[in-house]
């Protein structure tokens, strides 16, 4: 059994983790932490767990992390680099949800984060680690990025064009929307009810964290400088992230075949048949992406639907498939969830 620890299990990712590794046959919970619910039962604060997770909150300090096999981090920025070298040097891997590992440039991610880095040495060695993507350079880490929810889609979506070199990289266009658990359990006005619900709004139009992260990856896939125009907007779902992306052509392909074939041994990203139009409720609960490719009127422009639940594949299945890469387990192990609809 693969021993779990889990920093930050108050937050929605938090229970995330928990809810999946539950059911993991592989993982045993050894430690959760909270700060300001040390002491409290998991099961008291979240009812969907009793009699499935029997351990209490621990202080951080006091909660047993290095007798673990794996750590997850999924606390704000900023929390992970300031305890992964301990850990790594200890033997434990480490895998963070948050961004302190995901961006190779530190001043860039210092500029973006509004903080400095704590711990840029393991920033070089941590792989950003979207397995679709990059899956044979997970296996070996010590340290897993776990990449952002909207970065997750986004990159999914356009990632079958990039790698064929169908499109301009200058003009690349990602309207993504987001559920609200996207901005985590805080408490924040931004977040309540009456303000979120029955109300729809952009935000980060001048620029978002997640910007320098879709860059990077896209990049680095097609081995030239990309430019993107993203724009966040939230939507008064819970749960739930819809890319809308846009490129432009430069090539005839046929989409549909390009975009099956690329995925077509990825268990967990669904391309739909063509002219599919995929619902985030289609992937609620579960690890899946699931993608329709359009070319309106036959023009040059090629549109691509991507959905995920941004608390699982944007979060934490993504976290637990890699933990499974990094622990030699079939990529789905404890991931076969069915969505939940309505
Ligand atoms: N929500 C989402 O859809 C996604 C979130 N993420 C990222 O995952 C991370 C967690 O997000 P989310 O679960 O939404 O966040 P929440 O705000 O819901 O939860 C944060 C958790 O971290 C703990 N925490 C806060 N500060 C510290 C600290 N200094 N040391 C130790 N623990 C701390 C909190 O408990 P306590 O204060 O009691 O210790 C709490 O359990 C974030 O970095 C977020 O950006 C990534 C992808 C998607
Ligand atoms: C709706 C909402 O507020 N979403 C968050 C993104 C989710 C998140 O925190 O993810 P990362 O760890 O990848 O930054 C935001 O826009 O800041």
């Amino acid at each position: 059994m693969i021993k779990v620890g889990i920093v930050g299990g108050t937050g929605y990712t938090g229970v995330e983790l928990l809810r999946l590794l539950a059911q993991h046959p592989e993982a045993h919970l050894e430690a959760i932490t909270s700060r300001k619910e040390a002491g409290m039962a998991v099961s008291d604060m979240f009812p969907n767990l009793r009699g499935r997770v029997n351990l209490k909150f621990q202080d951080p300090a006091e909660a047993p992390l290095h007798r673990c096999d794996v750590v997850f981090f999924a606390t704000p920025n900023g929390v992970a680099m300031q305890q992964a070298k301990a850990l790594v040097d200890a033997g434990v891997k480490v895998i963070d949800l948050a961004a302190d590992f995901r961006i190779k440039d530190i001043p860039l991610w210092e500029k973006w984060y509004g903080m400095t880095h704590a711990c840029p040495e393991l920033v070089a060695e941590a792989v950003y680690a979207l397995p679709e993507i990059n899956r044979s350079e997970i296996k070996g880490a010590r340290v897993i990025a776990n990449p952002g929810c909207y970065p997750t889609a986004v990159q999914l979506g356009f990632m079958p064009l990039i790698e064929a070199g169908a499109i301009e990289l200058q003009g690349l266009v990602a309207d993504c929307k987001s559920g609200v658990s996207g901005a985590g359990r805080k408490a924040e006005v931004a977040t309540l009810f009456s303000e979120a619900s029955d109300n729809f709004k952009a935000y980060g139009v001048a620029g978002h964290r997640h910007l320098p992260e879709i860059v990077q990856g896209l990049s680095r896939r097609a081995g030239a400088s990309v430019g993107l125009t993203f724009v966040p907007h939230l939507t008064p779902l819970i749960r739930g992230i819809h890319a809308t992306l846009y490129a432009r052509l430069t090539k005839e392909v046929d989409l549909q075949a390009l975009y099956e074939q690329h995925y077509a041994s990825e268990y967990f990203v669904d391309v739909l048949p063509a002219g599919g139009h995929p619902e985030t409720r289609s992937v609620r609960s579960a690890n899946f992406c699931r993608i329709a490719v359009h070319r309106p009127q036959g023009g040059d422009t090629v549109v691509i639907l991507s959905v995920i639940d941004n608390l699982v594949k944007g979060a934490a299945g993504q976290a637990v498939q890699n933990m499974n890469i990094l622990f030699g387990l079939p990529e789905a192990t404890g991931l076969q969830q069915i969505p939940i609809l309505p």
